[in-house]
């Protein structure tokens, strides 16, 4: 079944609800954004969740030792580089990760191979001010004929309740990851999560009955 990661959460009831709907991930960003939160503020929300609920750092060109605190004593699953780490930097880190890719074009999957020790790597949308966030979409067709570990793939960029399932089935990543779509006036909406959610699960016991 698709995983779900809800990301851009900032307060525990919106956590506390995203678990209880489903999400199997949930994003803290600690990068340049409206949605940035303190490491206080992560771990008090972090340490109040199931256990099950993955809880994933955003991050945007991070220094090492900024990734090791925060992970550390927010209790992190997982960090996602968002940014223009180089694979040197990313080789080189003792913390499981999530390498961020912007694609435009197919041209943009060759730096996948490498990033190869990423514990998944996370396609987003290459349009939009932000590194990421942007709320905005990129060609999921372009994904569909490619050789792709889709069991490290998460797909991500301007995600919706009402394209989400499309997405998916474009693309048959391991997981979703959504931010913008899921808010209303730049706050999480309960509904739009519980919708997103549904839509995820139902698609996927559907293409799972479907095999
Ligand atoms: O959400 C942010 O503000 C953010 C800031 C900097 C880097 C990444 C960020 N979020 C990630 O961006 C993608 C796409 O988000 P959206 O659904 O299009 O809003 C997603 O992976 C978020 O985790």
């Amino acid at each position: 079944m698709t995983q779900v990661k809800i990301c851009g959460i900032k307060k525990l009831n919106d956590a506390m609800f995203a678990a209880n709907a489903g999400a199997d991930a949930i994003g803290f960003v600690f990068a340049e954004s409206k949605r940035r939160m303190s490491i206080e503020q992560a771990a008090n929300i972090a340490m109040n969740i199931p256990d099950h609920v993955k809880k994933i750092g955003v991050f945007v060109n991070p220094s090492r030792i900024e990734l090791e605190e925060t992970y550390q004593q927010v209790g992190l699953d997982y960090v996602q580089l968002h940014g223009n780490e180089s694979p040197e930097f990313c080789e080189s880190l003792s913390l499981p990760f999530i390498k961020a890719l912007r694609v435009s074009s197919d041209k943009d999957l060759r730096a996948l191979k490498t990033y190869e020790k990423a514990s998944y790597f996370l396609l987003d949308s290459a349009t939009g001010p932000y590194q990421g966030g942007n709320g905005t979409t990129f060609g999921w067709e372009l994904l569909k004929d490619q050789k792709i570990n889709r069991s490290k793939l998460i797909l991500a960029g301007g995600l919706n309740e009402d394209n989400v399932k499309t997405a998916i089935n474009q693309s048959t990543p391991v997981m979703v990851d959504v931010s913008s779509g899921v808010e209303t006036n730049g706050q999480k909406d309960p509904i739009k999560i519980k919708q997103f959610i549904q839509n995820v699960k139902e698609r996927s016991t559907c293409h799972t009955h479907n095999l």
